[in-house]
């Protein structure tokens, strides 16, 4: 069965553990007693296929900078980078995670990482508090190549839940890409064999 690890990274109280908690249980639950890390497991069904999805919460660890990014994003397959629309510093926080994800990725050889970070601005039912403008997160999206969404775990679930899904099905087709250029393909196998395996018998 495939495997899909996706992280939710971002600064402290911006609403990670709510929005995972909204996509597993489709509840807003206003305060979170956790404060240590955890990975939280789910099967999904993508395609008609079945799918483990482990998504990893840092808890109140949050963002510790470049070393603790660097081991999640060793285990990870794909991003979700939260900030807080009321709160202008954890946009710098999300800004800054997006580009270690970015460079640390193609350090890695990881090239393809294109639709596997998404920018995720939480808290939009805050919008009479905002310090984020919609647009500038949208230009720091296309400038990193990243999706962007700007939503709220305590008001919407099928938002969140799409985020979620949308996210499996990239890190799903990476995988399966990845998988297809490990094998050989079926008319690449059939000319191996044929090549190789005719040659072996008139030996
Ligand atoms: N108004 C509003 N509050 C939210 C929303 N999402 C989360 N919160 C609140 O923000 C606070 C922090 O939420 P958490 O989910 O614990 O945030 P976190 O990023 O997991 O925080 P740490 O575990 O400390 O890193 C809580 O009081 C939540 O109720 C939202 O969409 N709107």
């Amino acid at each position: 069965m495939n495997e899909i690890k996706v992280a939710v990274l971002g600064s402290e109280g911006v609403g990670k553990s709510a929005l995972i908690v909204r996509f597993l249980t489709r509840r807003f639950i206003g305060e979170y007693a956790s404060s240590s890390e955890c990975i939280y497991r789910k099967r999904l069904s993508v395609d008609g296929k079945p799918i483990n999805l482990q998504l990893y919460d840092p808890c109140s660890q949050a963002y510790e900078g470049r070393s603790t990014v660097n081991e999640q994003i060793q285990w990870a397959h794909g991003f979700i980078v939260v900030y807080d629309i009321s709160d202008r510093s954890s946009f710098l926080t999300a800004k800054a995670i997006v580009h270690l994800i970015r460079e640390l990725r193609l350090g890695t050889g990881k090239r393809n990482v294109d639709s596997l970070i998404f920018l995720v601005g939480n808290k939009q039912d805050l919008c009479h508090m905002r310090e984020v403008r919609r647009e500038e997160a949208q230009c720091l999206a296309a400038e990193c190549r990243c999706q962007f969404y700007e939503l709220s775990a305590a008001e919407h679930h099928q938002e969140v839940a799409l985020v979620f899904f949308k996210m499996v099905q990239n890190a799903n087709v990476g995988s399966k890409a990845k998988e297809r250029r490990r094998r050989p393909s079926g008319s690449m196998a059939k000319l191996i064999n044929n090549v190789f395996g005719k040659r072996r018998k008139s030996v």
